[in-house]
């Protein structure tokens, strides 16, 4: 039965968060063993967008926004809605209101797996907004969803608490207890990442970088001259 609003849960620590972000989507999911990345379906609604917060996961009904006003009275500062229909429907869910609305309670950003609208207000608002979809068409209201419960979003179990780190690459969860952490592999491989990139500022590539050579033998590679290419050519 849905309707269903847990309070009192409990966040992760907002300033791992905001390290997390700093490190970029990207390194931090390297970082956590290449897991946690929501589906590249879901993108940023206009560039540049980067956020990090805590996750307050939502369910809506198919084409009815209800939950998200209900979960908005659940929001505290560092906050970022994670939002999910319990059957795929893409209108448009959130928009400048909800924004504004959002804003004013110090939530950090949207999450959502369908549709949003009011996309020029939301970008000269400064809210970020990681969609499934762009859609004029608006939803109803009357049905209810939970608030706070485990939800699955574009390939990932996101539970309330989380960590969510976006940017212009994509939507990232960390789990609330291993959030510290993943916070120090990130780090640790933004320093290996730092001497690989002054490598190839000086014109190293690849191959040396990462050690390729060896295993591009066992793959069985071969060198040939373009002269002794045509006789194989013509064997
Ligand atoms: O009001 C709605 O249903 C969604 C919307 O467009 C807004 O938040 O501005
Ligand atoms: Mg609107």
């Amino acid at each position: 039965m849905a309707g269903l609003v847990v309070t009192g849960t409990p966040r992760a620590d907002l300033a791992v968060a905001d390290a997390l972000s700093a490190c970029g989507v990207a390194t931090v999911h390297e970082a956590q063993g290449r897991t946690g990345l929501l589906g590249s379906h879901l993108g940023p609604v206009w560039p540049g967008a980067r956020t990090a917060g805590t996750a307050v996961t939502v369910t809506v009904a198919p084409g009815d926004n209800t939950t998200i006003a209900v979960a908005m009275e659940q929001c505290r500062p560092g906050d970022v809605l994670v939002v999910v229909p319990t059957a795929p429907c893409d209108m448009g869910y959130f928009g400048d209101l909800l924004a504004t609305s959002a804003m004013a309670r110090g939530v950090r950003g949207l999450v959502i797996e369908a549709g949003v609208r009011d996309v020029a207000d939301l970008r000269e608002l400064g809210f970020p907004v990681w969609s499934k979809a762009v859609s004029a068409e608006g939803t109803v209201k009357g049905t209810l969803g939970d608030v706070n419960v485990p939800i699955a979003i574009a390939g990932q179990i996101v539970e309330p608490g989380d960590v969510i780190v976006a940017d212009d690459d994509g939507v990232v969860r960390v789990g609330r207890l291993k959030a510290a952490e993943v916070l120090a592999a990130s780090k640790a491989r933004e320093q290996k990442e730092a001497g690989s990139r002054a490598r190839y500022a000086a014109g190293e590539i690849a191959l040396d970088v990462n050690d390729m050579r060896p295993l591009l033998r066992k793959a069985g590679i071969r060198y040939v001259d373009h002269a002794t290419y045509l006789k194989e050519q013509q064997r």
